[in-house]
C-alpha cells in the first residue's frame, strides 16, 4: 500500500527492573520524512532507538519495517533489513584517513570475504564508491586527512558517511548536532536535507529544537517512554499535551 509507513512502533516495551522506560510506545515513520523524536530529559528517546537499531530486545510490542515484523532482535538482522544507526555498525579508525574509513565500511559491508582489511586497502572500485560517498557527506577533498584530525562537525559528518556504508532505508541518528557550534550544525542540517533530498527516510533524537524544527517533516513526542503525540512542527507546537512536558524548561518553552 501506498500510504503504508516504513516503520511502524507498536505498544513497543523496554524494562530496567521495575522500571517500564520504553512503556507501551507507538508511532509510525514514514518513507522519504525527516522524523525528529523529542522529549524531556530521561523521557526514554536513547532507550527507544536502541531498540529500534536492534540493539535492545524488546520485552512487548512490535518494530514492524516496511510491512514485515523484525522479531530478531540484534543490530546485524536490523541492518540487514535497512535499519542503520549512525556509528553503531562501524566506528571511526582514528589513524586512517577519511578515504579510507569509508572504504573499510564499505568493505565490511560485502559478507565474507577473508583477509578483508587488506584486500579493502588495495580495491580500486571500493575507492571509487568511497570517493562518491565522501561528496555526498560534504567531505568531497577532505579524503587524505588523518580522521582523527578532522574537527568534531566533521568526524559527526565521517560517521554519517560509515553509516550509509551499509545502504540504509532508514538512518537513525541520536542527537547528530550534540557539542557543534552553530557552522557545524549547519552543515549537518544541510548533509540531513540533502540525503532526504536523495530518498533517504531519517528518525533522528535532537535536543536542537531549531535544528528539529527546521528540518523535520513529522515529530514524535516522547514523555515517560510514551508518545503522546505525533505531527507536524505547527501541531507539535500547539499541542497542549506537549506544552505541558515542557513547562519549566525554559529553552523548550522558548522552542515551542
Ligand atoms: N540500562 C539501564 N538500566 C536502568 N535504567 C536505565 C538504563 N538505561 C536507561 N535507563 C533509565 O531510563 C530512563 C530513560 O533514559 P534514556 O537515556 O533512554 O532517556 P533520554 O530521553 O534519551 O534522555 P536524555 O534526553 O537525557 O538523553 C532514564 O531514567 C534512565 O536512567
Amino acid at each position: 500500500m501506498a500510504d503504508e509507513p516504513l516503520l511502524k512502533v507498536e505498544k513497543l516495551v523496554k524494562r530496567f527492573g521495575a522500571l517500564a522506560v520504553t512503556d507501551e510506545a507507538s508511532f509510525e515513520v514514514r518513507g522519504g520524512e525527516i522524523h525528529a523524536l523529542i522529549g524531556p530529559n530521561g523521557a526514554g528517546k536513547t532507550t527507544l532507538i536502541h531498540q529500534i537499531s536492534g540493539a535492545l530486545r524488546a520485552d512487548g510490542g512490535r518494530i514492524v519495517f516496511d510491512g514485515r515484523e523484525l522479531r530478531d532482535a540484534g543490530i546485524a538482522a536490523h541492518v540487514r533489513a535497512g535499519l542503520v544507526r549512525s556509528y553503531q555498525i562501524t566506528s571511526i579508525f582514528r589513524r586512517y584517513s577519511v578515504l579510507d574509513n569509508l572504504a573499510l565500511a564499505l568493505q565490511a559491508r560485502r559478507p565474507g570475504r577473508p583477509s578483508w582489511w587488506r584486500a579493502a586497502l588495495a580495491d580500486e572500485a571500493l575507492y571509487a564508491e568511497a570517493e562518491a560517498l565522501l561528496a555526498q557527506i560534504g567531505l568531497a577533498g577532505q579524503g587524505g586527512r588523518i580522521a582523527g584530525s578532522l574537527a568534531h562537525g566533521e568526524q559527526r559528518q565521517l560517521e554519517v558517511g560509515l553509516a550509509l556504508a551499509a545502504r540504509p532505508r532508514l538512518l537513525l541518528l541520536d542527537e547528530p548536532m550534540a557539542g557543534m557550534g552553530p557552522d557545524e550544525s549547519e552543515r549537518m542540517v544541510e548533509l540531513l536535507q540533502s540525503l532526504r533530498l536523495q530518498g533517504l527516510t531519517l528518525l533522528l533524537v535532537e535536543h536542537d529544537m531549531d535544528a528539529v524544527f527546521r528540518l523535520a517533516d513529522r515529530i514524535s513526542t516522547l514523555v515517560s517512554g510514551r508518545v503522546i503525540a505525533s505531527g507536524t512542527a505547527q501541531q507539535i507546537r500547539a499541542h497542549p499535551e506537549v506544552v505541558k512536558a515542557y513547562l519549566g524548561d525554559e529553552a523548550m518553552e522558548a522552542a515551542l
